[in-house]
């Protein structure tokens, strides 16, 4: 779980909006995507035993639904949303500054077909989400957690990766980058022990990475510091 993520309500409080730095604006700019355009691309949290069918989020027919958990700024997303206008693409985040970026991207790629964004913890809308309803599931860069004693706050858990495998469809992808080697050996012997996910890749070697996987920001700030990147690339079993 992130740090952002614990603090289950934060997005329903008034949002505070950039630091001091930014200029007047650019502030105005994000409440005026938060206030104006996010209740129109937003999932709204499930109520209990409620199902969410997510190729119906989407006005139009898409051919497969992906999910990113923990979007950041939105850069992946709003680079497979453009790419991809027949998938439907769901956004996960709790950070309010980072839900603005991505409604930036939206609003200035004409995204708004083939995004949704939920602004909370995923963990609230897996749940929901039929049997092999998604095609694809992202955990970019997920907070890494890395002492021992909060290890069971990281996102990739047995309990998290068998909602994973219920939810995505067989032959499905998920996808996991890391720059925190302790997460990455967590996050890989998880997946190892997990009977419903086959390796496809694992390593280091961002030229192995299919051109399909853009980068995110915070993968961005890692090759800029020659941080060294994991990526962990797995198939749901049919
Ligand atoms: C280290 S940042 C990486 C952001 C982005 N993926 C990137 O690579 O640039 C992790 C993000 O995951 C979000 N996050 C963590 N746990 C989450 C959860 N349970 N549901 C939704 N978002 C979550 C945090 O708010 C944070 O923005």
């Amino acid at each position: 779980m992130g740090k952002h993520a614990e603090n289950g309500n934060a997005a329903a409080e008034r949002p505070r909006f950039f630091g001091r730095r930014q200029g007047k604006a650019l502030r105005r700019n994000a409440l005026g995507l938060i206030e104006d355009l996010l209740p129109r691309l937003t999932v709204a949290v499930p109520e209990p035993d409620e199902r969410v069918e997510p190729a119906l989020l989407f006005p139009g027919a898409v051919r497969s639904v992906w999910l990113e958990v923990g979007f950041g700024g939105g850069e992946h997303l709003a680079q497979l949303a453009e790419d991809n206008p027949d998938i439907g693409l769901i956004g996960c985040e709790v950070f309010r500054n980072g839900i603005a970026s991505l409604l930036g991207h939206v609003q200035a790629r004409q995204l708004g077909n083939n995004v949704r964004v939920f602004p909370e913890d995923v963990r609230l809308l897996l749940p929901a989400l039929p049997d092999g309803s998604l095609g694809r599931v992202f955990v970019l860069f997920p907070d890494p957690w890395p002492k021992t004693r909060h290890a069971d706050r990281r996102f990739i858990s047995p309990e998290t990766l068998d909602v994973l495998a219920r939810v995505l469809e067989s032959g499905g992808e998920l996808r996991v980058a890391s720059d925190d080697p302790i997460y990455v050996a967590w996050a890989a012997r998880h997946l190892d022990a997990h009977p419903a996910f086959e390796k496809i890749l694992a390593t280091a070697d961002r030229s192995a990475v299919p051109a399909d996987w853009p980068a995110t920001r915070y993968e961005q700030k890692c090759i800029t510091g020659r941080a060294p990147v994991f990526f962990l690339y797995r198939r749901r079993a049919r």
